[in-house]
């Protein structure tokens, strides 16, 4: 690390941001941060606002109300700047089931202006870093859920960002790969180089973050660390008092 993290801009920076759909009010000045290194949740029902959130982050929409910067790029001003250093894991798939990992994650890199030689290295580090080594040279298609979450993650990791957004990556998985993509996700804030936002509805996913941030119809409706949440040791007790809502485990 070139630079003392605590000196760093926030890798994600949201500030007051709100958007609507027609008469639906999906985001109400929500405003968090993510730091490089920290692992942090968005925790909410269906229809909270996280994906709304996300499209808002990755400009998708552009939400008009309020601020979003990236590693200190400010997304409206700078937005190349900004997106160059962020890294999306949408819940729709993003890999060319008809190609192989190293062909998609070859034309990932292209797109991000980075030359063939330079991607060969590159792809060698993301697939180690998602433990998929052997699966270069596998075509998407014949991969497992789990693998193909990971390809995913490598294909979001390529650019270097230093913020990976992940929207609910768990989704269709079985246990023992969602313990692994959540795990090696967790693995690669620690060190000190990314900052992660991960959605989901699970609480299962939050209990081991930096922190957590609940929102609910739109609003963001506490965030601290997993153990201040559930001080009382019950964490769904705690989620539901906060939201009235129903949560899966
Ligand atoms: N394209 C859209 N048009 C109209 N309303 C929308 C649209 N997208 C989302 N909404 C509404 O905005 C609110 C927030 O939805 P959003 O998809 O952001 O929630 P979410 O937390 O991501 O839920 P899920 O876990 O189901 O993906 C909901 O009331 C939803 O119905």
């Amino acid at each position: 690390m070139t630079q003392d993290v605590a000196l760093r801009p926030p890798a994600l920076l949201v500030e007051g941001v709100s958007h609507a759909f027609g008469l639906t009010r999906a985001l109400d000045g929500v405003s968090l941060q993510v730091m490089a290194g920290q692992f942090v949740a968005l925790l909410g029902i269906n229809g909270a606002g996280k994906s709304t959130l996300i499209n808002v982050a990755t400009r998708l929409y552009d939400s008009g109300a309020g601020r979003v910067a990236i590693a200190g790029h400010d997304l409206r001003r700078a937005p190349s700047a900004a997106l160059a250093r962020l890294g999306v894991v949408f819940q729709s798939r993003a890999l060319d089931a008809d190609l192989t990992v190293a062909q998609n994650l070859h034309y990932h890199a292209a797109l991000h202006g980075i030359g063939r030689a330079e991607a060969r290295g590159r792809i060698a580090e993301v697939l180690a870093l998602v433990d998929l080594q052997d699966k270069a040279r596998a075509r998407v298609a014949t991969l497992s859920g789990g693998q193909v979450r990971r390809a995913e993650i490598a294909r979001a990791l390529i650019h270097r960002p230093e913020v990976m957004i992940l929207d609910e990556p768990t989704t269709g998985l079985d246990v023992r790969s969602r313990a692994e993509v959540l795990a090696l996700t967790q693995r690669l804030t620690r060190t000190g180089a990314v900052g992660v936002l991960w959605a989901t509805h699970l609480l299962a996913e939050v209990t081991e973050a930096d922190a957590i941030i609940v929102l609910h119809q739109g609003r963001v409706l506490w965030s601290g660390p997993p153990q201040d949440l559930a001080r009382e040791g019950d964490l769904t007790a705690a989620f539901l008092s906060l939201t009235g809502a129903q949560a899966a485990a």
